[in-house]
C-alpha cells in the first residue's frame, strides 16, 4: 500500500510512517499502538491513518456519519466496547472500527465478530491479558565487562561499527592486553597476530570475532527478549488460559525466559547467585570476621595470665615494642586459632570455594597485630576474581541463552500480537453477551427490529423494555411524551451503526438494508433565530437531495419555528426525501398537521399509553405502525370524561377526534 495514497496522509506523515519498520503491516493489521511510535503521530492520529488506509483498501468513500448526533451514537458505542478491553492497544484498536457502507469492510468485521462472539471470556485470561502490551524495542545496549582489542587502525574502526555494544580499545602488544585485562573481565584480540601469546587473565585470540557478534555480545540478542519479558510471559499466561493455539513450545520459551532477569541480567543460577551474594556481603563479611578473631583473642587474653621476666619486659619496652610482639611470643597459638576463626568465617559465611578461599585467607596475615586487621589490598583482589568469575559465567550463560532465543523472536512477536488481538475479540464477545446482541441480517429495504434495548437510555439495561420497530420508506413518529420517541431513535441510530461496523447489535433480531449514510438530527433547544433556521433548512436541502440509501433520522424537528411554519417545512422535507427512496423517521407532535400538508401518504407510527396508572402513563414502548398516538392530553382528558359526568370534559374531547 503507497503511504501517500492513503487520504489524509500527506509527504510528511507518510516520511514519519516510514521510519517505522514495517508500517504497511501495521496499516494492514490496524495496529494503532504501533502506527502511533511514528515520529509526531499521536494515536487519535493513528487510529485516523488507520481507518482511512482500511477504506483505501475497501474502496469505502467514507462519510457514513453525516451529522453531529450520528457521529455521538458511534463514539458512545466505541465507548461501551472500548471499556471492554483490558489492554490499551485493545481500546486504540477498537478506534478502527467504524461504520462502513462497504459490503466488504462490513463482512471482514463480521467474520471476526462471529467467531469473537463463540469465545469464551473467564477471569484467568482476562487476568493474564492484564499483563500483556506491544513488544517495545530495547535501549541501546552497552557492556562494560568485555572488550575488544586490536593493533590495527582499520580493525578498530570496523569493529566500533559492527560490534558498537562494546568498548574497543587500542594496543600496541601483548602487554597492552596484559594491561586491559586488569581492567576488563575479558578481552578479545581480534589480531591474529596475538595467537599463542601468554597473558594473566582471560584474554581470547578470535579473528573473527566480528563476524559472529552474537557470540561475543550475546546481550545483543537477549535485551529484546529482557525488555519484553513480562509481557510475553503474561501472552505465555493468556495462551495457557485460553484454546489459542501456539506458535511455540510454551514451556521451552517460558524456561528460557526465566533464565533473564528484566534488565538482560541472568537469573535463577545458583553460581551466579551466589557470587552476587558473595560480592554484596564482602565488606560486611571481612568486618564480621575481624570481630570473631578479635572477640576470640579478647577472651584468651582475659583468661591468661601472662607472665613476663622482668628482663625480657625492660628489653621490650628499651626496643620500643608494643603489645604485638607480646602477642608473638606468649600468645602464639590463641592468635592463630583467632585468625583462624576470621579465614574460616570469611570463607563460610561467602561460601567460597576452593580457589576463592585461598585468595580470601590471605586477607588476615600471620603477622600477630591487636586488634586484628585485614589486608585491603587482598580483599580488593578477592573481589576482582569474584567480579569476573561472576561475568565470565553470566557471559557464558547468556551466549547459551542467546543461542536459544534467538530465533524465537518471531514466536514471541505472534504470540503478544495474537493475545492482544484476542482482547479485542473478547471485548467484541462480551459487549455481545452484556447487551444480550445478535448478528443483524442484511437484507434488501429499510430496517426491522425486534426487541431491540438501546445502550443509550437511562435506565439499567435489564430493565429496559424490549422495542419492535420497523422503517421502510418515511415515517412520522408520534406519541405520548416520554413515551420513549427519542429511545426509538436512538435504538435505530446505534443498531445501524453497529451493524455497519460489522458487529452484533442489541436486539433479538435485526434486519436492515446496507445504508450509504446516517443523517441522525437531534432534538433541536427552542425556537431557532432567522440565521440559525435558515442554516438548519439548508442543512435539510442536503439531506434530500442524497442518496436513496441514506437513512434519516429527525427529533422534534418542529421547535425550531412557530408550529404553522414546521408542519410545512417538515411536510416538504418528507416529499423530497420519499420521491429520493430515502429511509427516514421524523419524530414529531404535528403528525397530524404534516400528514395533511405532505403530497403523499405518510406513514405516522405511534407510541401509544395504553392507560394511566396512579397518574403515571403506562406506555407501549414499541411504535404501533400506521398508527396516529393519541397524546399525553388527550389522554389525561379522556380520563376525566370517563370519571365525571360533567359534559365539559366530553366537549375537550370531541375537539381531539
Ligand atoms: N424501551 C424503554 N424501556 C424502558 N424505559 C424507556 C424506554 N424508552 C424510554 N424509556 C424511558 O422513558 C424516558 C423518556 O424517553 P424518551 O425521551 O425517548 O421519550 P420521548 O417520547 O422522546 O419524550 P418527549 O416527547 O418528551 O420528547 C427515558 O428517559 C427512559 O427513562
Amino acid at each position: 500500500m503507497e503511504l501517500s495514497a492513503i487520504p489524509g496522509v500527506g509527504a510528511k506523515t507518510a516520511d514519519a510512517l516510514a521510519e517505522l519498520d514495517d508500517p504497511e503491516a501495521a496499516l494492514r493489521a490496524g495496529d494503532v499502538a504501533t502506527l502511533s511510535r511514528a515520529p509526531g503521530v499521536s494515536e487519535g492520529r493513528a487510529a485516523r491513518i488507520a481507518r482511512a488506509a482500511i477504506r483505501t483498501e475497501h474502496d469505502d468513500p467514507g462519510g457514513f456519519l453525516a451529522t453531529d448526533r450520528a457521529r455521538e451514537v458511534y463514539r458512545a458505542m466505541l465507548d461501551e466496547l472500548k471499556a471492554r478491553t483490558v489492554t490499551d492497544y485493545g481500546a486504540k484498536r477498537m478506534e478502527t472500527f467504524y461504520p462502513s457502507a462497504a459490503q466488504s469492510r462490513i463482512e471482514e468485521v463480521r467474520t471476526f465478530a462471529e467467531r469473537a462472539m463463540d469465545r469464551t471470556v473467564s477471569e484467568a485470561v482476562l487476568d493474564a491479558l492484564a499483563g500483556v502490551e506491544p513488544l517495545t524495542d530495547p535501549r541501546d545496549v552497552s557492556v562494560r565487562d568485555r572488550c575488544l582489542a586490536t593493533t590495527n587502525g582499520e580493525t578498530y574502526a570496523t569493529a566500533r561499527e559492527a560490534i558498537p555494544e562494546l568498548p574497543v580499545e587500542v594496543v600496541d602488544d601483548a602487554r597492552g592486553l596484559a594491561d586491559l585485562a586488569r581492567g576488563y573481565s575479558t578481552v578479545i584480540a581480534l589480531d591474529e597476530t596475538f595467537a599463542g601469546v601468554e597473558v594473566d587473565g582471560d584474554v581470547r585470540v578470535e579473528p573473527n570475532a566480528l563476524s559472529n557478534p552474537v557470540e561475543v555480545v550475546p546481550e545483543r540478542a537477549l535485551a529484546f527478549f529482557a525488555t519484553n519479558r513480562d509481557r510475553i510471559r503474561a501472552a505465555i499466561a493468556v495462551h495457557r488460559a485460553t484454546d489459542l493455539d501456539a506458535p511455540c513450545d510454551l514451556d521451552a520459551l517460558e524456561d528460557a525466559l526465566s533464565g533473564l532477569t528484566g534488565d538482560g541480567g541472568i537469573a535463577g543460577d545458583a553460581e551466579v547467585d551466589r557470587l552476587a551474594t558473595a560480592l554484596d556481603d564482602l565488606d560486611a563479611a571481612v568486618g564480621m570476621a575481624e570481630n570473631v578473631a578479635n572477640d576470640r583473642l579478647r577472651e584468651a587474653i582475659e583468661e591468661r595470665d601472662v607472665t613476663i621476666e622482668g628482663a625480657d619486659l625492660l628489653s621490650l619496652v628499651e626496643r620500643g615494642a608494643g603489645v604485638d610482639s607480646l602477642l608473638s611470643r606468649e600468645l602464639a597459638d590463641e592468635y592463630a586459632d583467632a585468625v583462624d576463626a576470621a579465614r574460616d568465617h570469611l570463607v563460610e559465611s561467602l561460601d567460597l570455594d576452593t580457589g576463592e578461599a585461598e585468595v580470601a585467607r590471605r586477607a588476615f596475615g600471620d603477622e600477630p597485630t591487636y586488634p586484628v586487621d585485614h589486608d585491603e589490598s587482598v580483599v580488593s583482589r578477592l573481589r576482582e576474581d569474584l567480579t569476573a568469575a561472576k561475568e565470565r559465567r553470566e557471559t557464558r550463560l547468556k551466549r547459551e541463552l542467546a543461542d536459544e532465543l534467538a530465533d524465537r523472536r518471531g514466536d514471541a512477536e505472534a504470540l503478544v500480537g495474537a493475545a492482544l488481538e484476542l482482547d479485542v475479540a473478547l471485548a467484541v464477545a462480551r459487549f455481545a453477551d452484556d447487551y444480550d446482541c445478535t448478528l443483524p441480517t442484511f437484507a434488501d429495504e429499510g430496517v426491522a427490529i425486534e426487541g431491540g434495548r438501546s445502550l443509550l437510555l437511562d435506565v439499567p439495561h435489564d430493565e429496559a423494555d424490549p422495542v419492535d420497530y420497523g422503517i421502510e420508506g418515511v415515517a412520522l413518529l408520534s406519541g405520548v411524551n416520554s413515551g420513549g420517541k427519542t429511545s426509538t431513535l436512538d435504538l435505530v441510530a446505534s443498531v445501524v451503526v453497529l451493524a455497519q461496523m460489522g458487529l452484533p447489535v442489541p436486539a433479538e433480531s435485526v434486519r436492515l438494508q446496507r445504508f450509504s449514510s446516517l443523517h441522525y438530527h437531534a432534538k433541536t433547544q427552542g425556537t431557532l433565530d432567522a440565521g440559525a433556521f435558515e442554516s438548519t433548512v439548508r442543512e435539510f436541502a442536503d439531506v434530500a437531495d442524497g442518496g436513496a440509501d441514506s437513512l434519516v433520522l429527525v427529533d422534534e424537528l418542529e421547535s425550531i419555528t412557530e408550529p404553522g411554519a414546521s408542519a410545512k417545512i417538515i411536510a416538504g422535507i418528507l416529499e423530497a426525501l420519499d420521491e429520493n427512496g430515502a429511509s427516514a423517521v421524523f419524530v414529531s407532535h404535528l403528525a397530524g398537521e404534516i400528514r395533511e400538508t405532505a403530497n403523499f401518504e405518510v406513514t405516522v407510527d405511534g407510541i401509544e399509553a395504553v392507560g394511566l396508572v396512579d397518574g403515571e402513563l403506562v406506555v407501549n414502548r414499541s411504535p404501533v405502525k400506521d398508527h396516529l398516538a393519541r397524546s399525553t392530553p388527550e389522554l389525561i382528558v379522556e380520563k376525566l370524561a370517563g370519571e365525571s359526568e360533567a359534559t365539559f370534559y366530553d366537549r375537550l374531547l370531541e375537539k381531539f377526534e
